[in-house]
């Protein structure tokens, strides 16, 4: 049958080398495919139906509603950009092979980071409470848009520096020589992964999908995502997660922040692979246990004010 999988994804740089990536992973399997690039409405407007149907995903929903209204058979999206519940009638059809988990500092020189005057910039709530964790005295300020954006906004100020995600950067070519890994900074959750999805009762785009899923990271990703979800219950907190597997080993390690960076929670623990099952949630419920419980409701009554 020639049906041809129409792939909606955003129209970033980033976004679009994601969807070509799947494009181009299908096509060799012999599907036909077309690009569907469905500019982002940030302030999309949801009607009542919509909003019952569960899209609530800043990152996501212009592409929930164009599956919704079948403009497009199948979407791609960075997976930690994924709110944790789906929309109604919407499933997780693959998850791509991981890349780089970590996060990177963009930076004009490394001395600022003994100084106490450093300032550093990102948008995510999550980099902040680590960096002033481990920075205190310095400060940071706020940086939103899509990684070409910031790497503008960044070589436009007086910043010592700006975090983003390797896995971003590398995909589209644009890491430049002036970064450090910061592997004492706990990922987003998925974060470095890629997640197609599709309508549920889309049974060719489903059978197509099977083959571009990995079998490792859809267990790493949904361990750090059920740690996410029973953590978090709805709202954006300072949360970091990252499952990794050596010889049918995971190693999690998963930690909530204060917003302000002074208080952490964090869970480490190791198991089979075979057992993965409920990990996430048991290392949430100890955190929510031993003080994150609190934590989160503070956290939660702060953004909401
Ligand atoms: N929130 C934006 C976003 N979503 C996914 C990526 C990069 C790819 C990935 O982490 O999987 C980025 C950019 C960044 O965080 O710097």
């Amino acid at each position: 049958m020639a049906k041809i999988i129409r792939i909606g994804t955003r129209d970033s740089e980033l976004a679009l080398w994601q969807a070509n990536t799947v494009k181009n992973k299908l096509e060799n399997l012999g599907y036909k495919t077309e690009l569907i690039p469905v500019k982002s409405t940030g302030d999309l407007n949801l009607d009542q139906p919509l909003y019952e149907m569960g899209i609530t995903g800043i990152f996501t929903k212009t592409l929930d509603v164009a599956m919704i209204k079948n403009k497009i058979d199948i979407a791609v999206h960075s997976m930690k950009d994924v709110p944790t519940a789906l929309p109604k009638g919407i499933v997780e059809a693959a998850v791509l092979p991981r890349a780089n988990t970590l996060d990177i500092l963009i930076h004009k020189g490394t001395d600022f980071l003994n100084e106490e005057n450093g300032i550093i910039a990102t948008g995510s709530l999550r980099r902040k409470a680590q960096w002033l964790h481990k920075y205190p005295a310095h400060s940071v300020v706020n940086l939103r848009g899509n990684v070409n954006t910031r790497m503008q906004k960044l070589n436009d100020n007086n910043w010592n520096g700006a975090i983003f995600a390797a896995a971003g950067l590398e995909r589209i070519h644009l890491k430049p020589e002036n970064f450090i890994d910061l592997d004492w900074m706990i990922p987003a959750p998925a974060q470095g992964a890629m997640l197609v999805v599709a309508n549920e009762d889309d049974n060719f785009s489903r059978k197509a999908l099977v083959h571009l899923n990995d079998e490792e990271t859809s267990i790493c990703v949904h361990i750090e995502r059920e740690f996410l979800k029973v953590l978090e219950g709805g709202c954006t907190a300072p949360i970091g997660a990252l499952a990794t597997v050596e010889n049918d080993e995971v190693s999690f390690h998963g930690a909530l922040f204060s917003l302000d960076g002074t208080q952490k929670f964090e869970e480490k623990s190791t198991f089979s692979l075979k057992n993965y099952k409920n990990k996430g949630r048991e290392a949430a419920n100890s955190i929510l246990s031993k003080g994150g419980k609190k934590l989160m409701d503070s956290i939660k009554a702060k953004l909401n004010s």
